[in-house]
């Protein structure tokens, strides 16, 4: 644990050195985006740097305003020049499954609206192929009780996420399905299904979504880049 705190760490800093003065930043959610938080808000006040943070939870918005850091809304951002976004698992083809902490759906649109993405993470979330973190798709509460009846029947393993016997809600007011899949051997087909389902409101497959991957080790970074990425 305290090898991973350090890679993420190690993560967070370095893409907190991407931030530049007058950018407006997506920032994400999660235990390595915190770290982020923390090394953006020292920047700030250390070199005066005049930033704007659009945020992806309500969490994260708590913890960006305590450190100090400018928040807007969204739609009140002109554009968003680089979001810093931590991942649940990342493929040698820098597809991701974000949603660990329930906050993908927030996520993936600061990420569609946002010019450049970068994901920091440690290195155990790297896999040779996508699944072995469940899938979370968020789904709207009324029917979702016919929707997993309907995943279960395609085999999709679905689980309700609870905590101590109370359904999540999402901060947009929804509820979470976990698909425990072990394996996804076609992550486009299995995304455009979801995209298709009635009562889906997204999932957290993210696919050719992200530019950068910091990678964080016990000695610093590596990076993986979508423009030096091998088809
Ligand atoms: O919903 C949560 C997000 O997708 C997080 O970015 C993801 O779960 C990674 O979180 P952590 O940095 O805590 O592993």
């Amino acid at each position: 644990m305290e090898n991973i705190n350090l890679e993420k760490k190690h993560a967070a800093k370095a893409a907190a050195q991407l931030i530049k003065n007058g950018m407006t930043v997506g920032l994400g959610t999660g235990s390595t985006v915190n770290y982020f938080l923390d090394a953006l808000a020292n920047r700030i006040s250390q070199e005066n740097l005049k930033i704007i943070g659009v945020t992806t939870s309500f969490k994260t918005a708590g913890r960006a305003k305590s450190l100090g850091i400018t928040i807007i809304d969204i739609d009140d951002a002109p554009m968003i020049d680089l979001t810093v976004d931590g991942a649940d698992e990342v493929d040698c083809h820098m597809n991701g499954i974000k949603g660990g902490g329930a906050a993908f759906l927030m996520e993936k649109i600061v990420a569609h609206n946002s010019n450049r993405v970068v994901w920091i993470v440690d290195s155990q979330k790297l896999h040779e192929q996508l699944g072995s973190f469940p899938l979370p798709v968020e789904i709207v509460p009324f029917g979702s009780g016919k929707l997993i009846t309907d995943f279960k029947k395609h085999h999709l393993h679905p689980v309700l996420r609870q905590r101590d016997g109370k359904t999540i809600v999402t901060d947009m007011g929804h509820f979470i399905v976990d698909l425990v899949l072990n394996k996804i051997d076609q992550p486009y087909q299995l995304g455009q299904y979801l995209d298709g389902k009635i009562g889906v409101v997204e999932h957290g497959l993210f696919l050719d979504i992200v530019d950068e991957i910091i990678i964080g080790t016990s000695a610093g970074v590596r990076q993986l880049k979508r423009d030096t990425l091998q088809k």
